[in-house]
């Protein structure tokens, strides 16, 4: 594992005018051009229904942009979800295993593996238990865990920690941004809040509504480790809120 010491220069995710429309609906999508480099933490913000799932998706390989091209590091990437889709009848250990054998790890290398992900996400005491035993915040670690198993260079996550309480989600930040500069991994993460977007990332996108397209990017200076209840966070925070709340009243989604 390397520390993030410069900011790279090479591509992770290379969006070049990407749009999306379902059937025969209005696009959902429209020229949408974006490049994360590698290592970069870009969040990815807007009002609900603006189409930043559909994005991830098309960034993920799981849909088709219907005009541009999308472009990714290592040709995959691993996904995390607001559920954490864990095998309910798998405990942790072999939850993360799984991720292990589909990418060709050796069976006898597979469980220290396992537990050396389970230890980096602070499960080591929890490798036996099965999601069912599992707080929602232990299973999103789980479940962050084995996105780190599947060893892709890009992590895309979709409004990961939305359903567990805010001290949980504040802790899950923290350990995020650990692994995150410690890994090196390059994260795209959607997300709805706009403190928790401040709070990680090192640049916010805001996309508008009816077609999702880039209203604006802001650069987010504040040096880890950041608290959400941070002066500068809360001050850029309401200046995103503003033009969030500018896109929301432009198409009446109130
Ligand atoms: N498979 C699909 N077929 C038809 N329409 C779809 C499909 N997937 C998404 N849409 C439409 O695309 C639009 C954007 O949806 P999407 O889920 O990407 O938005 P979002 O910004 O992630 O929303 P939220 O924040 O509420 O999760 C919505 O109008 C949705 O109904």
């Amino acid at each position: 594992m390397t520390l993030i010491t410069a900011r790279s220069t090479r591509q992770a995710v290379a969006l070049d005018g990407v749009g999306k429309a379902f059937d025969s609906g209005p696009p959902v999508l429209e020229d949408i051009s974006l490049t994360v480099r590698s290592g970069e933490f870009v969040c990815l913000l807007g009002a609900s229904g603006c189409g930043k799932s559909t994005l991830l998706n098309l960034i993920a390989g799981l849909d088709t942009p219907t005009a541009g091209s999308v472009e990714l590091a290592g040709g995959h990437a691993a996904l995390m979800f607001q559920e954490s889709a864990l095998f309910p009848w798998l405990t942790a250990t072999h939850n993360v295993e799984l991720a292990l054998r589909l990418r060709g790890v050796p069976r006898k290398e597979r469980q220290v593996e396992a537990h050396r992900l389970l230890s980096l996400v602070r499960l080591e005491h929890a490798c036996d238990m099965r999601a069912h035993e599992l707080s929602g915040g232990m299973r999103q670690r789980v479940a962050l865990a084995r996105a780190l198993a599947q060893g892709s260079e890009v992590l895309l996550m979709d409004e990961p920690f939305a359903a567990l309480d805010a001290i949980t989600r504040d802790v899950l930040h923290e350990e995020l941004i650990r692994l995150w500069q410690h890994a090196g991994f390059s994260t795209v993460f959607v997300t709805h809040n706009v403190r928790e977007a401040v709070r990680l990332a090192e640049r916010v996108v805001l996309l508008t509504s009816l077609p999702g397209r880039i209203a604006r990017e802001w650069t987010v200076d504040i040096p880890h480790p950041r608290r959400i209840e941070d002066g500068a966070v809360a001050r850029l925070s309401l200046e995103i809120t503003e033009h969030l709340r500018e896109e929301i009243r432009r198409h009446g989604q109130t």
